[in-house]
């Protein structure tokens, strides 16, 4: 597709304050993203990732700090005219077609996908002649991509894509995003879908309160957290359990016996020693969702 390599991020963030009145929501936070990566924003609700977004899509100014767009002032309709967006609030009119909604987002890009390219990423296949405000929530969302990707964007903004998508809609949509990265396109991706994040991000950037409070690959965020997870089920009495030497929790839901602790195997050998009837034995890492709360935590 002929996108190069450039040594300067596609859109940055360096220092960046963003203040509401009395509320901080940016306070030095510093961001970049690359050419053919996928780049996860996570934070809990109010962390600054949509302030954050509005900066790099020029929506609104920074109060401190420097924000690019392929070394422009975001500001620029130059800079804009090489991104694509899908935000929550789309705003889309509800009496227009999909194919006139893709038709008009096309017009404004100098060489856009083609429909049936567009149908295709996006998952459209007979919708093109349906009226937007008719469509499911989850087809409305495919119509958000369609929109965003028609102009072949180098940079695509993600903000929560599969809210509302099912498991095979989602996995398409992961397709499609894979298929744009390998193709050369950066993504900033915004998702409370942790395994989301797991599937699609090259590099996480964890934020709280306006800052960045961990980052790097997903196998090095969740290497933080050396946590390990026990199930089964057992009649053993949950509040025993968590007095165990190297037990950090121990809680009962319905029948199973959920533990935590940091290495488990004296802990599993211990269960089966005092509960011959345990079932079910699960033992799993620490996923991404897992690391992000213990990261957060700590930030706190
Ligand atoms: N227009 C605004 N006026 C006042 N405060 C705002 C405004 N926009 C955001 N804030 C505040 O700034 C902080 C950061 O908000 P932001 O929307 O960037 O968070 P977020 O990480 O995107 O959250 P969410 O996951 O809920 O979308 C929050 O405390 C929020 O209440």
């Amino acid at each position: 597709m002929g996108s190069t390599v450039t040594l300067s991020p596609l859109a940055r963030l360096s220092g960046v304050c963003k203040r509401y009145g009395e509320v901080v929501a940016l306070d030095g936070l510093d961001l970049e993203v690359r050419d053919g990566e996928v780049l996860a924003l996570l934070g809990a609700n109010g962390a600054g990732k949509t302030t954050a977004i509005a900066l790099m899509l020029g929506l609104i100014t920074a109060d401190e700090g420097r924000v690019q767009l392929f070394d422009r002032d975001p500001r620029e309709l130059d800079a804009r005219l090489g991104i694509g967006v899908m935000l929550q609030s789309a705003g889309i009119p509800e009496t227009l077609k999909v194919r006139e909604l893709i038709e008009v987002t096309r017009s404004y890009y100098t060489s856009p996908r083609s429909i049936a390219d567009c149908v295709a990423l996006a998952g459209l296949e007979g919708l093109l002649d349906r009226r937007y405000g008719r469509l499911s929530g989850g087809q409305q969302r495919r119509v958000q991509f369609a929109m965003a990707v028609c102009g072949r964007p180098r940079l695509l903004f993600l903000d929560e894509p599969t809210t509302g998508l099912d498991i095979d809609a989602r996995q398409k949509l992961w397709a499609a995003i894979r298929e744009l990265v390998a193709d050369g396109a950066g993504v900033l991706l915004t998702t409370h879908y942790l395994e989301e994040a797991e599937a699609l991000a090259d590099r996480v950037v964890v934020v709280n309160g306006g800052r960045v409070v961990a980052q790097g690959s997903v196998a090095q965020i969740r290497a933080r957290v050396v946590q390990r997870r026990v199930r089964c089920r057992s009649s053993l009495d949950p509040a025993a359990v968590a007095a165990w030497p190297g037990v950090n929790a121990a809680v009962r839901d319905c029948e199973r016996l959920e533990i935590t602790a940091d290495a488990v195997e004296a802990i599993v050998y211990r269960l089966l020693t005092e509960d011959p009837t345990l079932a079910d034995l699960e033992v799993t890492r620490a996923g991404l969702a897992d690391a992000f709360v213990e990261i957060t935590k700590e930030a706190a």
